[in-house]
């Protein structure tokens, strides 16, 4: 039986942004708490609309444990709008952390950062296999689309839905803010693949260190030029030489020396987090 608007009640507003906007709800029938995203696919042309359908499907294939779960979608067609109801995750996302410490002058800690660094990278692994010989690529991993629940367990959000928030229509030209994750190959104008996601995620855990991303600059002219170079300082000395090595062979402006997915997990110091975190 497929879900309706009246199932659910409406307990908050969670989140907004260029896509539309996100609330906490709760479940009628059960109490269980969990969110939608409310997308007004109005000003989508057929073809958009039809990238939008095949995502969110993309979406429901999708069930890991460092990925954010999929439940249902509900089209009310009377105001154009999808709600993709999906996991609450109760501590946020990952941008709204970097904030606070930044705003408290705190760095997280290094154990923090490392479980981070495994269950992006376990995420990331899922989604990179190919399902049906058709990898899911996140296209638009920043901190902001990553979420943390009770027990700051990771999850990624946002799947595949970038393909259509960046695709050329009105509603995908309000897509805001700056792309500091934005990979080479990307600003080059070259196509997106697998290590383009492993890019951001190496600018994603430098930025959990550092409280700012490797690449910065008042314009976006000037933050191409130095993601093209792929210079950047060392994380802050309060963190160790072996997790400084990891993330700065994840930020690798040469593709082929950029390491898989599963290079990344195989890493010896990867591998011993992995165990001794959980
Ligand atoms: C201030 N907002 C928050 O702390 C917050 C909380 C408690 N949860 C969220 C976001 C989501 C959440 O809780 N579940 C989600 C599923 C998909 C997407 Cl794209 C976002 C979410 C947010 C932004």
């Amino acid at each position: 039986m497929p879900s309706t608007l009246d199932d659910f009640a409406v307990i908050s507003t969670i989140g907004s942004g260029s896509y539309g906007t996100c609330r906490k709800i709760r479940r009628k029938k059960d109490g269980k708490v969990l969110a939608w995203k409310e997308m007004d696919y109005g000003s989508m042309t057929e073809t958009e609309k039809q990238m939008l359908v095949s995502e969110v499907n993309l979406l429901r294939e999708l069930r890991h444990s460092n990925i954010v779960r999929y439940y249902d979608r509900i089209i009310d067609r009377s105001n154009t709008t999808i709600y993709i109801i999906m996991e609450y995750c109760d501590r946020g996302d990952l941008a709204s952390l970097i904030s606070r410490c930044r705003r408290d002058e705190v760095y997280m800690e290094e154990d923090f950062v490392w479980k981070i660094l495994v269950q992006i990278t376990q995420a990331l692994q899922e989604c990179h296999r190919r399902k049906n010989g058709k990898a899911v690529l996140h296209r638009d991993l920043k901190p902001a689309n990553i979420f943390l629940d009770s027990d700051e367990n990771v999850k990624l959000g946002d799947f595949g839905l970038a393909r259509v928030l960046h695709h050329e229509t009105s509603f995908a030209k309000t897509y805001v803010g700056t792309p500091y994750y934005m990979s080479p190959e990307l600003v080059n104008n070259m196509s997106y693949n697998e290590k383009s996601d492993i890019w951001s995620m190496g600018c994603i855990l430098y930025e959990l260190c550092a409280l700012r991303p490797p690449f910065t600059a008042s314009n976006q002219h000037e933050l191409n030029k130095k993601i093209r170079v792929g210079d950047f300082a060392r994380i802050p000395n309060k963190y160790t030489d072996g997790l400084n090595n990891v993330v700065a062979k994840i930020i690798r402006v040469e593709v082929h020396k950029r390491p898989t997915i599963d290079e990344v997990l195989n890493e010896p110091l990867v591998m011993k987090k992995r165990t001794s975190l959980g």
